[in-house]
């Protein structure tokens, strides 16, 4: 029997026994670095010369694996793999299908320590996020299993004398998955499993940055029974494989989360219909955010400032759901703004693979460039009330940056910066705050701090985001509880790790038979 579902609790690291358990785990990873890493087709492992390499956000000399990478021959290899394995993988019962889910969740289970580390060294993620990054990967295998078997045994329709119909659901044939590099256990797992539970298999491009933890998933899906074909692991160079994967005339679905920008570039490429192909192509896209905690005139103050801080510089915000906007009532903008530079001011900031603190550095280069511009633009565009200093001779390091004074059509109000960086605006009145939290062309998350139950109720319906927080910060949805994703530029809304993700992946079918 299937158990309830239940999200796999974090770990407390403020318990001796669990930080030592954590140190061995990273101990075990760093003993481990810089080994190399093939492509997975058809379960073969094929080792090629050129190769990405993953390095460690926090030390930048440190090479953490050396990925082999794809070319548009592997592309075809791989589809023509899957195109194999979706004629016995889309008829094997999907309770089988759901128990390789199952045995995947109780295998990362037994090691989550260990992919928790991978993600410290491959993703530079502070202990306690690459801890929800793991759970939340152990949820969603835990939670598409189980929606699995709910939906096998598709819906109820009316009957007629001498007449029984049946709706079921099938799946549609290979597709690819592309995440992004800052969930990246847990979105690889989530965006990669769902497809293939309904019945689809998959080539899996990870992010360039974030290719080694990617990999170590597709490990245990392999020991977890998963037959070969199934999944199929193409990294490589977005410019050299990233359009042909989605122009490919045989890949049915692209399972997308990333940036606006290639997102956008996704679906518009995904609408063109290529030469043998007889299908239409479906693009889940979940993009970015530019997410707003509204904090009220009758609010618990003290909440507010905690809520903004932790969702802005948690992970450094580089979160899609990272609050980057702090739009405040004028009457307590300045005590909110003052109890937030305080919080900031103990936020310990250092390398997560030697202890456990609150921020880290950011991921890559790129990332760091693009942040340390838009300090340069905010220096401008309001006031540096703390942070903005940037250094990248060991790792990508940025502290907490907080602008206050800020317009809301200004840049950094407006563009997603996926950085520790925070910009503080007032309003005169709720009407006033809601209008500036959905000047932005992203309704992804957000947030409001308020006592005051109807402007609770105005914001529920007048505040126009995916994932909506009353009394709490914006960030850290939960699978099965908090089902995520966003409007407008945000996405298509597809709410991963919820009741209807799986739907994206599967065709309708019905049958009529007469007596
Ligand atoms: N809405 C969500 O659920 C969600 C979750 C996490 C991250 N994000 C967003 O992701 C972004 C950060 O991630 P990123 O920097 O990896 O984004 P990105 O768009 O640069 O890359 C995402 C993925 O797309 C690949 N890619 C790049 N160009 C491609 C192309 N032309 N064709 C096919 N694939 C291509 C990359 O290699 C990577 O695997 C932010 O905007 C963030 O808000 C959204
Ligand atoms: N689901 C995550 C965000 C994912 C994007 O980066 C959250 O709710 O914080």
């Amino acid at each position: 029997m299937v158990l309830p579902f239940k999200h796999e609790p974090f770990t407390d690291f403020d318990n001796q026994k669990n930080k030592e358990e954590f140190e061995s785990a990273l101990k075990l990873v760093e003993s481990e670095l810089g080994k190399d890493y093939p492509l997975v087709i058809n379960g073969e492992r094929i080792y090629t010369e050129d190769k990405l390499v993953s390095i460690n956000p926090n030390d930048k000399d440190q090479v953490v694996g050396k990925v082999s990478k794809a070319t548009k021959e592997h592309v075809d290899q791989a589809m023509d793999a899957a195109l194999e394995a979706f004629t016995t993988w889309r008829k094997m019962p999907a309770a089988a299908r759901a128990d390789v889910l199952f045995r995947a969740a109780a295998i990362v289970r037994r090691r989550k320590h260990e992919f928790s580390a991978w993600l410290v060294y491959d993703a530079g993620k502070p202990w306690n996020q690459a801890d929800g990054d793991t759970a939340e990967g152990i949820d969603f295998l835990e939670y598409y299993g189980r929606q699995m078997l709910e939906l096998a045994s598709g819906k109820k329709l009316a009957d007629r004398a001498n007449e029984h119909n049946a709706y079921f659901y099938q799946p549609m044939g290979p597709g690819v998955v592309i995440p992004p590099w800052n969930f990246a256990f847990a979105i690889v797992c989530g965006t990669a499993v769902a497809p293939i539970v309904a019945g689809n298999p998959v080539l899996l491009k990870p992010s360039e940055h974030t290719p080694v933890i990617a990999y170590k998933l597709v490990e245990v899906l392999e020991e977890a029974g998963l037959p070969r074909g199934v999944l199929n692991f193409v990294p490589g160079d977005p410019a050299e494989i990233g359009d042909y994967l989605v122009d490919h005339k045989d890949t049915h679905f692209i399972n997308f989360t990333g940036s606006r920008n290639t997102g956008l570039r996704i679906i518009e490429r995904a609408a063109i219909v290529q030469e043998g192909q007889k299908h239409i192509k479906r693009v889940i896209a979940e993009l970015g955010g530019k997410d707003t905690i509204i904090v009220d005139k009758e609010a618990d103050l003290d909440l507010a400032a905690d809520s903004i801080v932790n969702s802005a510089f948690g992970f450094s915000g580089q979160k899609c759901s990272a609050c980057s906007r702090a739009v405040i009532h004028k009457d307590v903008y300045d005590e909110v703004l003052a109890k937030s530079i305080e919080l900031t001011k103990k936020l310990t900031i250092g390398n997560p693979t030697n202890e456990n603190v609150y921020m880290a550095a950011v991921s890559n280069q790129q990332q760091f460039n693009k942040i340390k511009n838009y300090i340069e633009i905010g220096k401008d565009e309001g006031e540096l009330v703390y942070g903005g200093e940037v250094d990248d001779s060991k790792g990508y390091f940025i502290t907490p940056t907080i602008f206050s004074n800020v317009d809301p059509d200004a840049r950094i109000m407006q563009e997603e910066i996926f950085g520790p960086v925070v910009a503080f605006a007032k309003g005169n009145d709720f009407d006033e705050l809601i209008e500036i939290a959905n000047n932005t062309e992203y309704g992804l998350t957000g947030a409001v701090i308020s006592n005051n139950r109807e402007h609770l109720e105005k914001a529920r319906y007048d505040f126009h985001v995916g994932n909506l927080y009353f009394n709490r910060g914006c960030t850290a949805a939960i699978v099965g509880y908090q089902p995520f994703g966003g409007f407008k530029m945000s996405g298509t809304d597809s709410k991963a790790g919820g009741p209807d993700y799986l739907q994206y992946f599967l065709e309708a079918k019905v049958v009529t038979e007469m007596y």
